[in-house]
């Protein structure tokens, strides 16, 4: 019998959105994967063909990537950082919007200007992105690796600046922070394993086009 297909989930806020969209495409988990007090992390479907499992937000890029998990649902900064050659992502969902921004402490912000700076020290989760912006521009970048909590970094000396996701803004402003530059745009992504996508095209490529009609686009995998 043929393994069931392995699609990885993002426990944090990414979740609320993909649920209904996972339901949406036919892929309904069991009822542990809403239970708050369960500890599992591997589900069933009601799809005997399709089981679930929820980790971190980078972990299921690395899940996919290595071939452990064979779809999921991941932030398009998380495949960005990673650039696994592996993946491929047929389909932006849509869900999950905020942008990569640099922000720094308000009370330096008024004075300053991006376009100057010829070395900055920057706390960040994502710290391929950010030489990436930076390097282009010919600017040298010092990372610091930071898993979260970016915004008190100015404030106790780690780093001048930032470099993370921002929606509505209130993060920063509660933090006496203030967006300079706008990296990039963000939202969720449909992703594949693209040996698995070739190996079990009539698996997965039903699953990709039930999302691609999810947001509207037509149908064509490349
Ligand atoms: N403020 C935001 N608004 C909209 N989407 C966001 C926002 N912050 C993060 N995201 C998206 O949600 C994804 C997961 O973020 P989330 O905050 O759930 O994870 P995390 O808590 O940072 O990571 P981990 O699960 O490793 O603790 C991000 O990769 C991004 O694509
Ligand atoms: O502009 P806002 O709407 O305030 O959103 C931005 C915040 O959202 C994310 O953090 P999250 O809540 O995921 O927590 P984290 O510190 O674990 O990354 C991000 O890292 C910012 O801190």
């Amino acid at each position: 019998m043929t393994k069931p297909l392995v699609f990885a989930i993002p426990k944090g806020r990414i979740l609320k959105e993909a649920l209904p969209m996972l339901e949406a495409a036919g892929i309904i988990p069991e009822p542990a994967f809403l239970d708050k007090e369960s500890r599992l992390l591997r589900f069933k479907t009601n799809r005997p063909d399709i089981e679930i499992i929820r980790v971190r937000a980078f972990d299921v890029a690395t899940f996919v990537a290595h071939g452990a998990a064979q779809m999921g649902i991941v932030g398009s900064d998380v495949i960005e950082e990673f650039s696994y050659p592996e993946l491929y992502a047929p389909v932006d969902l849509d869900i999950g919007h905020c942008r990569l921004s640099i922000a720094e402490p308000k009370r330096l912000a008024k004075d300053d200007d991006p376009r100057e700076w010829s070395h900055v020290r920057v706390a960040t989760k994502y710290p391929h992105l950010t030489h990436r912006h930076f390097e282009a521009r010919g600017v040298q970048a010092e990372c610091i690796k930071l898993n979260g909590a970016m915004e008190i970094a100015p404030a106790l000396g780690l780093a001048g600046r930032i470099v993370d996701l921002v929606s509505s803004g209130r993060t920063l402003e509660e933090n006496g922070l203030v967006e300079v530059e706008k990296i990039m745009p963000i939202s969720a992504r449909l992703i594949v394993n693209r040996a698995a996508f070739k190996m079990r095209a009539g698996d997965i490529a039903p699953l990709v086009e039930n999302f691609r009609r999810l947001v509207g686009v037509a149908d064509n995998v490349a």
